[in-house]
């Protein structure tokens, strides 16, 4: 039976093609010698390995065949129609790279045809073919610069040192726009796509090799292991990472064969891991571990294969996947599924498999499973009095009870701390993190990571206001979501006390940054501390809610056990631009305290520049919005691939009603219907989602940042609370997969670039 190996698909192909590739690849799987297979040479080609294939009349395979013993292997490199199949097959090369020794396949590009009797003419330059801007005025972009021009590569350098094949070396330092520099690194062979990309972006060439899994070859021994012949070579090269971006073996099971040509590029994923990302997911850490990277640098795509390899390892472990909502939870499971559909995806913590939850519904099932005994007991150490009653209703509302204990509570405070977004935040950080029950216990800790000083008369007016809370609290039978995770992180540490085993042995987070103080109490109980016990992606520029936590102080050292990720998969590096400059002057620290910039963070595809739709009315911004959606749906992208999304409810609501009377249809993301109209939803609900298509709507000054968010806070918090409105709009911009166009009516908010660009030349 011959052996297949799948090269990723860089061109898209149509389910209809799809499926008769599939067809041709199990018979190929079959039997190579298939008449119907037509498995034939070329004359005049590059590569004498290279065959063609039928899959009907109008397309062809293009496959290498390798002579591996008994049977050969083919590796499929794509099907195209027939002329342009014939065309690649005849210019391409499957060869060893001579730096690296990874397999690759270079396609030699045709020389130009020179005009007969003239001189000769100059090197083609790209033209890229920008698309045309969606509004009459687009955005200002910083000119764009050639970042190995930039960094002073040479040619020589790129082809000696780092491996680069002379022709795409050549035309990536020609390349005088984004998109001509993007189709350079598009078409090269994966890695070494990465690698310009790298390189251009500012890493050094030793770093990008670490990255990347690449080893001189030229200053190695020869492993005896790797045959002698050149295609016993190539096959043992397929192993190597940074081979792994671009090929993948297929055992004998179709099912594996059609999730790689079915799910095509949008599925790469569950394939193709970058050397960084394969690392992540499957090492191996004496104790918590953190993953950090910009927006759509595929952290939970790592947290997915984590989740699947842990369970690999030990199919009795028990695994908890966790994220900061029950939506991303759910999503996550499918993902996972998607992943593999064979994982074992379990009912409840504490049982053998992957168990995915969002944190808050975690938090409540362990604590609906205590005993009355444990979290009477837990009640009492976490705070204060034993509440009456051990039957208690979680409250996600705690604002509500803030303003009765303020109007209740003699405390002699200013607004800016006698405020629920302060007192919140400091009962959360401090007072539950610390099981702190009295005045005088208050009075003396350490309040860690907390911007505000407070003298002690302040402090003692904190805690009347506190107390208030407290009585308020019991005397509704109420219990917040920080209180519960406080409460359940107890009866969790006293069952260990009492000899019982931990309900997890791995725990995978996601949205990590998000999570507040009591959160982290109760996740350092679920699992014993010990090998692969914790692992974090997090993004800090995306902290939206809660604040930024000192993971150590909660017994969760990561010292040493931190990595970022830095390319982006979703985002082109014209949305990517857009985005980094909205965090532009945001001091951002990640959840030790380390300063967190966007350096290195880059895309490997390119796209239209993002648009930019100010207009005078509201009116006139629907207009607009109408306009894009139209636009978008002639082009047939999907309707559930477009996404609106808008700072409030109440901007949503008069979307959804201006659009219905211009009869442009779109729903609501929780209620998305066949999934053919465009979806709308809060920056808040945007988290970890992405489209084709992203509108920004009603980005105006008054509400973005939303001052109610900021009003009346003392520095610090106010401080906090625009950092995290800043996080926010990014966190919108970073949905767009391919086209992003920001809108507002009015005046313009003073986060967007285009409002710090005017405040800066007036
Ligand atoms: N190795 C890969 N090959 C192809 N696509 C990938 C790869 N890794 C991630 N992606 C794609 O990039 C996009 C972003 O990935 P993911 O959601 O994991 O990023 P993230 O860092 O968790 O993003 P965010 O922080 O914005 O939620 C997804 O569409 C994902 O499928």
């Amino acid at each position: 039976m011959p052996g297949i190996v799948f090269a990723k698909t860089k061109d898209k192909l149509d389910n209809s093609v799809k499926s008769l590739v599939m067809n041709f690849l199990e018979k190929l799987q079959e039997d190579d010698t298939a008449p119907g297979l037509h498995i034939e040479r070329l004359k005049n080609v590059a590569d004498a390995r290279v065959r063609t294939g039928r899959v009907n009349d109008m397309w062809r395979a293009v496959l290498f065949r390798l002579e591996t013993g008994t049977t050969p292997t083919y590796v499929y490199y794509g099907t195209w129609s027939h002329d342009k199949a014939i065309d690649i097959a005849s210019r391409s090369t499957l060869q060893m790279n001579p730096v690296f020794g990874i397999p690759e396949i270079i396609e030699k590009t045709k020389p130009e045809p020179q005009p007969t009797g003239e001189q000769p003419a100059a090197p083609a330059v790209e033209v890229p073919v920008e698309q045309e801007p969606s509004t009459p005025a687009p955005i200002s972009t910083p000119a764009w610069v050639n970042g190995l021009v930039e960094h002073g590569y040479s040619l020589e350098f790129l082809v000696d040192s780092a491996g680069l094949d002379p022709q795409i070396a050549g035309k990536a330092l020609e390349a005088n726009t984004a998109p001509a520099f993007h189709k350079v690194t598009d078409k090269a062979p994966d890695w070494q796509g990465l690698l310009i990309l790298d390189l251009s972006s500012g890493k050094s060439l030793e770093e990008s090799k670490e990255d990347l899994g690449l080893v001189d070859q030229r200053e190695t021994p020869e492993d005896p292991k790797t045959g002698t012949s050149e295609d016993e070579k190539i096959i043992a090269g397929f192993d190597k990472e940074a081979a792994k971006l671009q090929f993948a073996f297929i055992g004998d099971a179709p099912e594996a064969l059609r999730e790689v040509i079915e799910g095509g590029s949008a599925d790469a994923w569950r394939t193709f891991l970058h050397p960084e990302q394969r690392r992540y997911a499957d090492g191996s850490w004496n104790g918590p571990f953190r993953l950090t990277g910009g927006a759509g640098t595929g952290k939970t795509v790592v947290i997915l294969h984590r989740a699947k390899t842990l369970a690999q390892r030990d199919p009795s472990a028990r695994i908890v996947l966790t994220t900061f909502t029950r939506t991303l939870a759910a999503s996550l499971s499918q993902s996972l599924l998607k992943l593999d559909s064979d994982l074992i995806l379990a009912k409840n913590a504490g049982e053998r498999g992957i168990y995915t939850s969002g944190i808050d519904a975690l938090v409540l099932q362990v604590f609906n499973a205590a005993t009355p005994a444990e979290r009477k007991e837990a009640l009492k150490e976490v705070l204060g009095d034993a509440h009456a009653s051990v039957t208690l209703r979680p409250s996600g509302d705690t604002q509500k009870a803030w303003k009765e204990a303020l109007e209740n509570a003699v405390h002699g405070l200013d607004l800016e701390l006698a405020n629920p977004t302060f007192l919140d935040q400091e009962y959360v950080s401090v007072v539950l993190s610390n099981s702190i029950t009295t005045r005088d216990a208050y009075v003396k800790v350490a309040r860690v990571g907390r911007g505000t000083a407070l003298t002690r008369p302040k402090r003692l007016g904190v805690w009347k206001i506190i107390e208030a809370y407290r009585q308020a609290q019991r005397v509704d039978e109420n219990i917040s979501f920080p209180e519960l995770a406080a409460v359940a992180a107890r009866v969790l540490k006293q069952r260990g006390v009492n000899g019982a085993p931990p309900l997890a042995d791995h725990i995978l987070i996601d949205e990590a940054q998000d999570l507040h103080a009591a959160h982290w109490l109760f996740l350092r109980e679920l699992a014993s501390p010990g090998k692969d016990d914790l692992f974090i992606a997090e993004d800090s520029h995306q902290r939206i809610y809660g604040q930024k936590v000192p993971l150590s102080r909660y017994g969760i050292a990561i010292v040493g056990r931190s990595r970022r990720l830095s390319l982006n998969y979703r985002t082109t590096a014209q949305n990517l631009a857009y985005a980094v400059r909205l965090l532009k002057g945001a001091d951002i620290e990640d959840l030790e305290g380390e300063s967190q910039g966007s350096k290195g963070y880059h895309s490997a595809r390119s796209g239209p520049n993002p648009a930019e739709a100010g207009t005078k009315s509201l009116a006139d911004e629907l207009d607009e919005v109408e306009k894009h959606v139209r636009q978008w749906q002639a082009q047939e992208v999907p309707g559930n691939m477009i996404g609106i999304i808008a700072r409030t409810k109440y901007q949503l609501q008069k979307l959804q009603t201006g659009l219905a009377e211009r009869k442009v249809e779109v729903r609501d993301v929780d209620y998305p219907g066949d999934g053919s109209a465009p979806l709308y939803m809060t920056m808040h609900r945007a988290k970890g989602m992405e489209f084709f298509k992203v509108i920004l709507f009603g980005v105006n000054e008054a509400t973005v940042p939303l001052s109610l968010t900021t009003h009346g806070l003392a520095e610090s918090e106010r401080k906090d609370g625009l950092l995290r409105e800043r996080s926010l709009l990014y966190v919108a911009a970073t949905r767009a997969r391919d086209e992003l166009v920001v809108s507002w009516s009015g005046t313009p908010s003073e986060l967007l670039p285009t409002a710090n660009a005017k405040a800066s030349e007036s």
